[in-house]
């Protein structure tokens, strides 16, 4: 039995990071009684590991709540959880357009930040009915009367019903679920007659099940034993289990218009199915397809290289595992003159970056050397031709280039007004241009240009530095710039390191050089003989420092006679080396290749 649409609501939490998403998530599931008190687990959306201990959601999912009103009536209201951070901003607008509605959740004590702004508006360009919460009124700093005339004044809602709650305490939220049910929508479409009509709305990797597409019924119903085809790929399926999350996986006879919910067919790869394809039913297609979407584009690149040579068969498997499971990771086989074999790989952000590299390391065991961040670089050739560059080190011969563009963002800063004056240094000395400044009662909010190669490194970490935790950030990318770039290499003991060469803008090269030989200097080690670090722009010398040479035999001290201690010595010696990775003749160690890029200016 499908569920009439005018008893359906579909609906997603926005909100700036740690405003509360998760607990009210967390509260509305055990309100409506989907899981058991003991089942309970903390944050029961955020299901990976990683997302846990750093607190943030990735993963897109759904999960079904039954609901019987104030006024007597049976409701299904459907949760489409979105990713809090930055780097996931367009998985946030892909799972919006699957739902009419969205809950805005504010810190009563905090007030609207960067992604609250950047979440909402996205939630307003996709139609949706908005429903402003206010969170954390148990705070003794809550001041929800000024919040809600702030979300009037800043965002231009109407929060005359914004529904006032502790999301901790419980206190509030019954009057979520009323508000979900009367100022929400029902789905706007659905005709039960109609052939099948799906939106593709996720998809995962289940060690038991295969893949499961998570999907959103137009018209029409999805049931077991049907032959679906993704309008797409024109892929072809047999439908083996369709089903619902509750948040626990239930099997359903069949998913009608305007539900949510998964189905499994014999599909091999996440790969084989695109986020925003329609899916129809084989025998009789719907004659439209939905509008779809793009798909996620990589902005930024590293290399990967396994410390130990012998681990890239190990780490050639671990990449493919992880990629079932995130198609907006992308790799393909690299190798460098100085690290051998490895993996060029893209991510949506260093965020992205980091958990991949984390999850490599523990999940797959895996030591790991990540070479330069680098921005997807666009080569404007004298013949004619352009060329995206993902890899400095391939970069074409300067005499061939006519110009080089780089991307830029547009990126909104809001913060508290006596912090002002170091963001925006930051802002300037990172080739920003200023586009706006206002007011958001006492804090300021700043709109600044920026080339995205200036923020992947440390932007974030700097302006949280400055700005003592209390600023909020957020960006989304606008175009491709032309810029004076220029090739820095990196000399190690007179040989180049092509894993820490990078693009750098010609006002800054000599700064950028002077740092990372100053930082190099400082994270290698001595060893018995000098090693001259040079930063070189073509044949340039721009900057340059030396280790000095070691004299001390670590072993001397042993005093020849205690083998056992003298072979402790050396295995210890060999254990700090297993971090590190030969060039030539000097052991660089792992961390210097994130670390030198850190510039702290
Ligand atoms: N005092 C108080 N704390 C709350 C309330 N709601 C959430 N918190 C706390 O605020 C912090 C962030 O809450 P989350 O629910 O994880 O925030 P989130 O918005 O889901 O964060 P992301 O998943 O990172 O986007 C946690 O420490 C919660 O315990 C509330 O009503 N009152």
């Amino acid at each position: 039995m499908t569920t009439p649409l005018d008893h359906i609501r579909n609906f997603s939490i926005v909100a700036h990071i740690d405003h509360g998403k998760s607990t009210l998530a967390d509260r509305l599931i055990q309100l409506t009684g989907a899981l058991e008190e003991r089942d309970m687990k903390e944050q029961v959306l955020d299901s990976m590991d990683i997302e846990r201990e750093r607190g943030i959601t990735i993963k897109a999912q759904t999960v079904r709540l039954n609901y019987r009103a104030r006024n007597g009536e049976d409701y299904v209201l459907n949760l489409i959880d979105t990713p809090g951070h930055v780097d996931f901003a367009y998985e946030v607008s892909r799972s919006l357009a699957a739902c009419e509605g969205s809950l805005l959740v504010v810190d009563a004590s905090q007030g609207v930040e960067a992604q609250t702004l950047a979440n909402v508006y996205q939630a307003i360009d996709n139609n949706h009915e908005i429903v402003v919460v206010l969170n954390k009124v148990d705070l003794p700093a809550a001041e929800p009367e000024r919040i809600r005339e702030q979300v009037e004044e800043v965002i231009g809602l109407d929060a005359s019903n914004a529904v006032l709650i502790s999301a901790k305490t419980g206190q509030g939220v019954p009057d979520v679920l009323e508000a979900i049910v009367h100022q929400l929508p029902p789905p706007r479409e659905g005709d039960i007659n109609a052939p099948l009509k799906a939106m593709l709305v996720d998809s995962w990797y289940d060690a038991y099940l295969g893949v499961i597409v998570l999907v959103r019924i137009i018209d029409g119903v999805m049931k077991k034993g049907q032959t679906i085809r993704m309008m797409g790929t024109g892929a072809k399926y047999l439908v083996e289990r369709t089903g619902v999350f509750k948040p626990a996986r239930v099997n359903v006879d069949e998913l009608g218009p305007g539900e949510f919910g998964f189905f499994t067919g014999s599909i091999k790869e996440v790969a084989d199915t695109r986020v925003g394809d329609t899916i129809t039913e084989d025998r009789r297609p719907t004659a439209k397809a939905l509008p779809g979407f793009k798909p996620a584009q990589p902005v930024v690149f590293c290399g990967l290289f396994p410390v130990d040579a012998a681990d890239f068969e190990d780490l050639r498997a671990a990449v493919g595992k992880l990629r079932l499971n995130d198609a907006s990771f992308s790799f393909e086989m690299e190798t460098s003159a100085a690290l051998g074999f490895g993996f060029r790989c893209g991510f949506l952000g260093l965020l992205h970056l980091e958990i991949i590299q984390e999850r490599l390391e523990r999940e797959f065991n895996l030591d790991l050397i990540a070479t330069a961040p680098s921005v997807v670089y666009r080569m404007n050739l004298i013949d004619g031709t352009v060329k995206e560059l993902h890899n400095p080190a391939d970069m074409p011969d300067v005499m061939k280039i006519a110009s080089i563009e780089e991307p830029w963002i547009r990126a909104t800063v809001l913060t508290p007004d006596d912090y002002l004056g170091g963001i925006l240094k930051l802002c300037q000395d990172r080739r920003g241009i200023q586009a706006d400044l206002s007011y958001v009662g006492k804090r300021a909010m700043l709109t600044y240009d920026l080339p995205l190669n200036e923020v992947v490194f440390d932007f974030y970490d700097r302006l949280k530095s400055i700005s003592k935790g209390y600023a909020s950030f957020d960006y989304h990318l606008t175009d491709y710039r032309e810029g004076d770039l220029v090739k820095m290499s990196i000399l190690v003991n007179d040989e180049p390191v092509d894993a820490l060469s990078m693009l750098v803008h010609r006002s800054a090269a000599e700064k950028r050089g002077r740092q990372m030989c100053e930082k190099l200097k400082e994270l290698i080690p001595q060893h018995l003989f000098k090693i001259p670090i040079q930063a070189a722009i073509g044949g340039r010398i721009i900057a340059r420092e030396t280790v000095s040479a070691l004299r001390k035999d670590v072993t001397a001290k042993c005093y020849g006679g205690d083998v056992t201690r003298k072979r402790k010595l050396l295995d210890k010696q060999k254990e700090g080396k297993k971090r590190m990775r030969q060039f030539g003749k000097v052991d660089i160690p792992q961390e210097a290749f994130i670390q030198a890029l850190k510039m702290g200016d």
